[in-house]
């Protein structure tokens, strides 16, 4: 029987490349946002190109909506295997302007979303006997970026759960691990460059252009560069691999 993949904020960027490539490796597919259209249009797209795929909106920072998310996968499919935490905002100011609403915000569904994803991900796994939870770091869970504070905060959280939920879970045969990637051209990097610019009294597109002029690898990132990276992390090939949280960024930042 074909294993099963849920990805969290999936309808687009980094999520979509990776629920591809996950059908492509014969994953069953469950698309998750809270762009419902958006998601059905990829779901087809998946569909038209041989991928079992169905869509089941969630909102990750609601718990309920998580377990929901999850029951229903199982339902539909009769397990989840890989549990993809991938869906994530930015917030772009210094940490001095940073509100307790913008902090909020960023935390109910970078920090709170991974958390409830990982909880209904893995009452689920347990039953099976087993799975895989992979998280959605980046280069700013893994060094400070001028202007992206609360960002960098809760990818530097996603790093600690990673861990923390790493030892917690492998006795039950579930491992944990993160990817973290750079600077990936996707609607996410059209915000950050929009708001950054504006501080930094730069021209649209420059902002992007400096991050990418710091890769050693010469270009900026392709979602599916991270994508073949879970894909990796989703296989029986990384079956004694945990707890970690790995850069997968061209060469910008080294440890
Ligand atoms: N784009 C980049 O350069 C990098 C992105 N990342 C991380 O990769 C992940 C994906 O990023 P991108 O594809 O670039 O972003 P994106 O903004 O293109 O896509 C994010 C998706 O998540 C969905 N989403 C947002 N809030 C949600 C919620 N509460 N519940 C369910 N879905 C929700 C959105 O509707 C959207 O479809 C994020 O966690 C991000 O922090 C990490 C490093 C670099
Ligand atoms: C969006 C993101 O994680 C960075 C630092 O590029």
């Amino acid at each position: 029987m074909a294993k099963t993949a849920v990805i969290t904020g999936s309808a687009q960027g980094i999520g979509k490349a990776i629920a591809t490539r996950l059908g492509n490796d014969g994953f069953n597919i469950v698309i998750s946002d809270l762009q419902e259209d958006k998601a059905s249009e990829t779901v087809q797209e998946l569909k038209d190109n041989g991928i079992e795929a169905i869509s089941i909106p969630a909102n990750v920072s609601k718990r309920d909506d998580m377990f929901q998310l999850v029951e229903k996968a199982a339902e539909a499919f009769g397990s989840v295997d890989v549990f993809v935490n991938n869906a994530g905002v930015d917030q772009v100011a210094p940490i001095l302007e940073v509100s307790e609403d913008d902090l909020n915000k960023i935390f109910s569904i970078n920090v709170n979303g991974t958390v409830f994803g990982m909880q209904a991900a893995a009452e689920q796994m347990k039953k099976q006997g087993g799975g895989k939870i992979i998280n959605a770091c980046s280069i700013a869970g893994h060094k400070g970026f001028s202007l992206l504070g609360a960002y960098s905060a809760t990818k530097f959280a996603v790093r600690g759960l990673t861990q923390v939920a790493a030892q917690e879970l492998a006795q039950d045969k579930i491992t944990v691990n993160a990817y973290c990637p750079g600077v990936v051209g996707t609607s996410m990097w059209e915000r950050i460059d929009d708001k950054m610019v504006d501080y930094m009294g730069l021209e649209k597109g420059q902002a992007f252009e400096k991050f990418t002029n710091d890769i050693a690898l010469g270009r900026s990132e392709e979602p599916e560069d991270v994508a073949k990276f879970v894909s990796y992390l989703a296989s029986e090939d990384a079956d004694y691999m945990t707890g970690q949280a790995i850069l997968i960024d061209g060469g910008i930042v080294y440890n």
